[in-house]
């Protein structure tokens, strides 16, 4: 098969955006073009000024300014784009269902079925259509329906290529892949359109790293993977209920069992809870491919992954009301971070907004410093978390003027100013550098700090005067256990 020169995205999120821009910057001779109908979005991809492109990423900015102009394009015109490119990649949005059969679980694939038929409407000749996007095993099939009934006389291979690259980390997870899935027919043209794929990554990935497989393992892959990852903090974050009760340090037992090869380190960090768009998103619609598939245990085995982490968010903000003489109301309690992770801008599915309906509940005074998210987004977080509930812990009503009750601050020390108590939601780095003996004497007394990304040195905070707590780290509960 002839060497791929043009290729069209639909989606320019947070994966469309940043893969593309990397297979620009390592293929000079293929034209990328990413599209989408959100039109505030292409601008600021097209934005002169790179500090407003519409995704924050370490080293993003210098990938685009590199190829933008050159063989990276940002447009709106979804049609032309598609008429123009060799292969299509569909990365669109593919959240949990709100409405209708499989609501709080199931993918919605409306994005990416109109996508399909927009390709099958406009294309001008053969194409190879592949699913960027997270999608439940067996989606394939559908595209492939829609394409073949659609589309006259041209041929479509549809490939199944999952991201497997995590936010603050996208552009170095896309130069030096562990791997790069690409799944596909087993025939002669669906390998041939596999090779198409495997010489655009080839540019740069050595070719051990190019895993090719069936579509549907391809597929299932995905989800696995991130039902695998996500697992792994339910497993810490559980244990780290059980340290503050023994007195065990949750890192000092993540160290320890990190250190087994079977085991490894990574992904051990006890949290407040994991969040961002995709853990929980996946492990619902495994859960939800396994009880369609007739599977209820193996269902049942998965959806515990998502619950403990609902059980860690809510253990974090009772552990807040509870040290606080059982009542927030009326306190000041400032929040250190509201982004689902350091690094990045997104706050989807962040541990914050969990932990604020929480306390807001019990009427906090909420105010939140974030080095990257804008106040509008905290509160839509806030509007969508109250009309999708989604866990037990966040179905209470908030009182009428929860709105007057969150406070959002451009600079980390007024949000902090006479607080009676601090929470860390996000592993930001500049959080550690802080003026914390100033910061305590501003404060009121008992100066509370709750840590709920263990990134603060709990002996020197105690030095300062802090009343401090980390995840995993329960000594004082521990030893009032021993001595009661
Ligand atoms: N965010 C992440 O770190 C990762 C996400 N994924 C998966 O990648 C997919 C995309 O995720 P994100 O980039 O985070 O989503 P996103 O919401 O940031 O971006 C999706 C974009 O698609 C656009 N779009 C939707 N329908 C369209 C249509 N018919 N025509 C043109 N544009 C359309 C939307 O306007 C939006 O800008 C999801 O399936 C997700 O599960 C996979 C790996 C990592
Ligand atoms: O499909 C996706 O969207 C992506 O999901 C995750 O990436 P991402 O959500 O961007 O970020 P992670 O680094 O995985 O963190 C997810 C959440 O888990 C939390 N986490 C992670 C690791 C850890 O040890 N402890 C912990 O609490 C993070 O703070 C964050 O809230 C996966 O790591 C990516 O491989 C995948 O492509």
């Amino acid at each position: 098969m002839k060497k791929i020169t043009s290729i069209c995205c639909i989606g320019a999120g947070y994966v469309g955006g940043p893969t593309m821009s990397v297979i620009a910057q390592k293929c000079p001779e293929i034209k990328v073009t990413v599209v989408d109908i959100n039109e505030a979005r292409i601008e600021a991809w097209n934005d002169k000024d790179l500090d407003k492109l519409p995704v924050y990423e370490p080293g993003l900015a210098e990938v685009v300014d590199e190829a933008r102009g050159r063989n990276l394009f940002f447009s709106t015109d979804v049609d032309k784009a598609i008429q123009e490119a060799e292969m299509i990649f569909i990365s669109v949005n593919t959240p949990t269902k709100t409405y209708g059969v499989g609501k709080g679980r199931a993918a919605d694939l409306k994005f990416v079925e109109l996508c399909a038929r927009q390709i099958a409407r406009v294309a001008n000749g053969d194409k190879i259509v592949v699913e960027k996007s997270t999608l439940p095993v067996r989606t394939a099939e559908s595209v492939k329906r829609i394409l073949k009934a659609e589309a006259g006389e041209h041929e479509f291979q549809i490939l199944s290529n999952p991201e497997f690259l995590a936010e603050g980390t996208a552009i170095d997870d896309l130069h030096n892949a562990d791997r790069m899935l690409i799944g596909g027919d087993q025939d002669e043209k669906g390998q041939e359109a596999i090779q198409a794929l495997v010489d655009v990554y080839a540019h740069w990935l050595p070719k051990d790293r190019l895993i090719t497989t069936n579509l549907w393992s391809s597929e299932l892959s995905k989800l696995t993977a991130n039902a695998f990852l996500a697992q792994r903090v339910s497993s810490i974050n559980a244990i780290s209920a059980l340290c503050e009760r023994t007195g065990a340090d949750v890192d000092e037992v993540a160290n320890a069992i990190g250190s087994d090869s079977r085991i490894g380190p990574k992904f051990l960090k006890s949290s407040v809870g994991f969040g961002g768009s995709c853990f929980q998103k996946d492990i619902l619609n495994l859960v939800y491919l396994c009880r369609h598939f007739g599977l209820p245990e193996v269902a049942d085995y998965w959806e515990q992954v998502v619950a403990m982490n609902d059980y860690q968010k809510h253990r974090f903000a009772k552990q807040i009301i509870d040290t606080l003489f059982n009542t927030v109301s009326g306190k000041k309690i400032a929040f250190l971070g509201w982004a689902f992770k350091k690094d990045t801008n997104d706050t989807r599915e962040s541990a914050a907004i969990y932990v604020a309906h929480e306390l807001l509940q019990d009427r906090a005074e909420i105010h939140v410093y974030d080095p990257k998210v804008p106040k509008a987004q905290m509160f839509r977080d806030m509007e969508y978390l109250i009309e999708n509930p989604g866990s037990v812990y966040t179905e209470n009503p908030l009182p009428e003027n929860w709105r007057d009750l969150i406070v959002v601050h451009e600079e980390p020390y007024t949000a902090m100013d006479s607080a009676h108590a601090i929470a860390v939601l996000t592993e930001w780095d500049e959080f550690k550098t802080y003026d914390w003996a100033s910061i305590y004497a501003k404060m009121l007394k008992p100066a509370f700090v709750f840590d709920g990304r263990n990134i603060l040195d709990g002996e020197a905070m105690a030095e300062y005067g802090f009343e401090f707590r980390g995840i995993g780290k329960g000594l004082e509960k521990a030893r009032a256990n021993v001595e009661a």
